[in-house]
Formats: C-alpha cells, structure tokens, sequence
C-alpha cells in the first residue's frame, strides 16, 4: 500500500486486472486518485478496487482534498502524485443548485479547472464526470458530443462550465457525460423509490422526462478501461468528450415499474404506480424533457460498450435487497 497518513480515512484500495504474468514481471499497480470520498461513483470504484490489482485507488474527499478550496486541490494532488486523477467528486443537489449557487460554481465550474492545472503541471490525464443536463432536452434523438449544450439550470450550467475550464487548462483530459446514476450506495431514485414503497401502496412518478438509466457500477468498470487507454497512449484521438450511458431509454415512471417489478418477486417492496407529468411534479430546476445520450463514440473510440440498463437495475436492486444501509461493505471483512 502507498500513501501518507493523511490517506488514513480513504486508503488506497487495490484494483486488478494485472495478470500473473504482470505480477510476475513485478510491474506495480498504477494509481488512481478519485475525487470524493463517499459518492456513487467514488463508491463503486473503491469497490471495484477491492478485486482487482491493476490500480490502487485513493478516494479522497473533505477534508484532505476539498473542491471548493484550490488551494486543497493542488496540494493534495501535488503531495501524492498519482498515475491518473478520476475527479466524480461534483455539487450533486440539482434543485438546491438553483439557490446555492455560489457552492455549484465552486465545486463544478472552478475546480476542475484547478485539478487541469495541476494534472497538467504534474503530467497526468483526467477523467472527468459530466452530465446530460448540460443539455436543454429539445432534440427529439439522443444527444450526441457534437450538440449544441444549453442548460436549463445552476447545476448543469456550473457542470458545463467545469468541462470548459477543465479543457482550457490540459489537453490530456476525458470528460464522461453521464446520465440519470444509481448504485447501492448514497442517495439516488432507485433506492428511492424502494424506501417509498416500503411504506406506501401507490406512488405518481413523471413520465415526460426520457433518459438512461445508468448504474455506478457500470460507469467504475467504463472507468477502469478509459483510464487505461489513456495511459497506454497518447492519442489525441482518445481525449476529449464521450457520453457514458445505460444502453435504452426510460422515463423516470418507466424505471420505477422496472424497480418494482424486480423488487416484487423477491420480496422486496413494490407500489402501484400513477404517470404523471413535469407540470404535476414542480421541482426547484427545470429536467430536460429529453436527455438520452448517443453512445456510439465511447465504444468505437475507447471500446466501452455497456449493458441494458435493465439488467444493471436488476442487479443493483437484488444487492439493495432486504432494505438496508448499503454504503459499501468490503467483503473481506464480512
Ligand atoms: N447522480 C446523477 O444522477 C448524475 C451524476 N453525474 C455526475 O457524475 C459524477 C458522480 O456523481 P455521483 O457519484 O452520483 O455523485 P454523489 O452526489 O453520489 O457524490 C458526490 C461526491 O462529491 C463529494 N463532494 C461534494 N462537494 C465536495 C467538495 N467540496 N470537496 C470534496 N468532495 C465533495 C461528496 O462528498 C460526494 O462524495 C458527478 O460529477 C456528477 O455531476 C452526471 C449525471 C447524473
């Protein structure tokens, strides 16, 4: 293990995909430093990490690394120099967003610009995590890298701002747009709408909003195979924007049934559902009505190609299931 004792709270946990030739040969693991301490996806390649060992993983968040201070930023990726920066870590709270701006703009337009910097002094690409709300939802097809952005609101205007402060300061970057994440751990609609239902026999979900599911799960091991392209090779071909999605749409009301039709036959709480629209449901900041992301560059360029998102939901609800706390458990300590 490597690190300093300021790692203590978020040690470097191992990820491997080294083959026994590798080990053999006495090759180390390459490091991978992620932004945030207990995110989804931050969460999911901690995970990912406990059973591979082709990189060591340091998950570091407040206060080691804190994103809306830039002084942190530069010190914390100064201090321990890894082989590639994964910056998840982002001001996820899309409608509080709207009054909270100033924290959105720090954390999702400001320091990604800094850890660029950094990177770019030091040597070391980024992948960066984005997001559909970057656009406005009028195109009537998934949303390809090459579409104009137009946010609707605080949250996706910082996150836009952040992928053009994070290209102005290095070139040896990837941003991923992702879309509509859901994990066993932290908070997000799919363990929603399990909690909900727990406790109540009809619930209205909006219909009108069409997107990607996509689990944190997935997004870790998409993660896992850019980062090694790009330390692989210098291609500028391998930079820039990729979108990052669950293969097929839902709406929102569309994944709840999939949750509960899932959840149903194992026991797990399942609810009668009423498909309601956007107008029904006021929210803070408005939702592109259409956010489905075009995929197809990520798997010719980098050989991402992910699942259904109906299998990943699938696999996502039975680890949720019985309803417990399931911030992630390391399995050799179980
Ligand atoms: N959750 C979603 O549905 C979507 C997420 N994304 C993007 O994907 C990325 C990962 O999202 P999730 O894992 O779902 O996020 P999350 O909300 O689960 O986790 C965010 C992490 O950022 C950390 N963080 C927040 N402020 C910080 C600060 N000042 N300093 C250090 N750490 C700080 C939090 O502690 C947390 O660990 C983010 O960049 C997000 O914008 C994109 C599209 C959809």
């Amino acid at each position: 293990m490597s690190g300093s004792s300021a790692d203590n709270a978020s040690s470097w946990s191992r990820l491997s995909s080294l083959g026994r030739k590798d080990i053999e040969a006495g090759r180390k693991p390459l490091r991978m430093l992620v932004t945030g301490r207990e995110g989804q996806v931050v969460s999911a390649l901690v995970e990912l990490g406990w059973h591979q060992e082709e990189f060591e993983i340091l998950a570091l968040g407040r206060p080691d690394l804190d994103l809306a201070d830039t002084r942190s930023i530069d010190g914390a990726i100064t201090a321990r120099r890894p082989d590639i920066i994964v910056s998840a870590a982002a001001y996820t709270a899309v409608d509080q967003a709207e009054t909270d701006k100033a924290s959105a703009h720090a954390v999702n337009s400001i320091a990604p610009g800094e850890i660029g910097r950094v990177a770019s002094r030091l040597g070391i690409p980024v992948i960066h995590l984005s997001t559909d709300y970057v656009f406005d939802g009028t195109k009537t097809s998934p949303y390809e890298e090459t579409d104009p952005t137009n946010p609707l609101g605080v949250y996706g205007r910082s996150k836009l701002e952040g992928e053009y402060a994070l290209a102005a300061a290095t070139d040896d970057h990837v941003i991923l747009r992702t879309a509509w994440v859901y994990s066993p751990f932290g908070r997000n609609f799919l363990k929603t709408m399990l909690t909900v239902a727990a406790t109540r026999d009809h619930l209205s979900v909006v219909d009108d909003q069409q997107g990607n599911p996509t689990s944190a799960l997935d997004i870790a091991d998409a993660i896992v195979t850019v980062a090694r392209n790009l330390l692989q090779e210098r291609a500028s071909t391998l930079r820039g924007t990729f979108h990052l999605a669950g293969r097929g749409a839902a709406s929102w009301a569309d994944f709840a049934a999939g949750i509960f039709e899932t959840s149903r036959p194992m026991g797990g709480p399942s609810a009668e559902l009423a498909r309601i629209t956007s107008a029904d449901y006021p929210t803070a900041a408005r939702r592109p009505a259409n956010s489905r992301l075009h995929t197809a560059k990520l798997a010719s360029v980098h050989g991402v190609t992910m699942p259904d998102w109906q299998s990943s939901m699938r696999t996502v609800v039975s680890r949720c299931l019985p309803l417990r706390d399931n911030n992630h458990q390391n399995p050799s300590k179980i």
